[in-house]
């Protein structure tokens, strides 16, 4: 089976073909204030895809009046919910919405696998990705967890792999965790919060070699 790659943090038409060129499946839109990729929801809504490729717009703790909102002005197909949210919360959100759930999972050791056991039949998809500082981003800071935790770990949902992965490291990622979807942010910027269509292309080419 292919693997599949989600670019995320996505803002300008450019970044977004270079996705699209890429093969990528799904592109990602960050609807968070404080990091840097940050986008208003009509913004998104302007940079168009093609119908088989998801939209998925990632969020932390978002309220119910954004989700709605967002979902409607960038079209999105998906949410990606990367804060605390409990299983409750992403059951009554998938309710709302209708539309694809993904629950990120923060990794440091192999103990914090277990969060994603509580999402089962609630979620649509378990994103493992590597915990960060307190303080920090939960998310898009281009730090990686040990891949090898994952190794003989009962996944409860379809997953996807993300946490510092890039050109070069991704082959190696999937080799050791037989992830079938990777999703990658700060790897193919050359700043943060600027994408880098080269990047994208080359993360997209290495994925495909898979
Ligand atoms: O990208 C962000 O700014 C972001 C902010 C808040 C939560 C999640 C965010 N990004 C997601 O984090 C992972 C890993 O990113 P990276 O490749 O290590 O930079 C990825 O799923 C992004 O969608």
């Amino acid at each position: 089976m292919p693997v599949s790659a989600k670019i995320c943090g996505l803002s300008t038409p450019e970044t977004v073909d270079a996705a699209i060129g890429g093969g990528a499946s799904h592109v990602g839109f960050v609807f968070f204030p404080k990091s840097p990729r940050d986008i208003v929801p009509e913004r998104a809504g302007q940079l168009a895809t093609p119908g088989h490729l998801g939209r998925i717009g990632v969020f932390v703790d978002p309220d119910d009046a954004l989700l709605t909102h967002a979902v409607t002005a960038a079209r999105l197909t998906g949410v990606q919910l990367h804060g605390e949210e409990t299983a409750e919360r992403v059951a009554a959100v998938k309710a709302r919405l209708g539309v694809e759930v993904w629950k990120a999972v923060p990794v440091r050791t192999r103990a914090d696998l277990d969060a994603a056991r509580a999402y089962r039949g609630v979620a649509d998809r378990i994103l493992y990705d590597a915990k960060t500082p307190k303080g920090t981003l939960p998310g898009g800071m281009g730090l990686r967890f040990d891949w090898k935790l994952l190794d003989g770990f009962q996944h409860p949902l379809p997953w996807a792999l993300s946490g510092g992965l890039d050109a070069a490291n991704v082959a190696e990622a999937i080799g050791i965790t037989a992830a079938r979807l990777v999703d990658v942010s700060s790897g193919v910027e050359s700043a943060p919060g600027v994408k880098d269509v080269d990047k994208i292309a080359a993360f997209c080419k290495a994925v495909s070699a898979c």
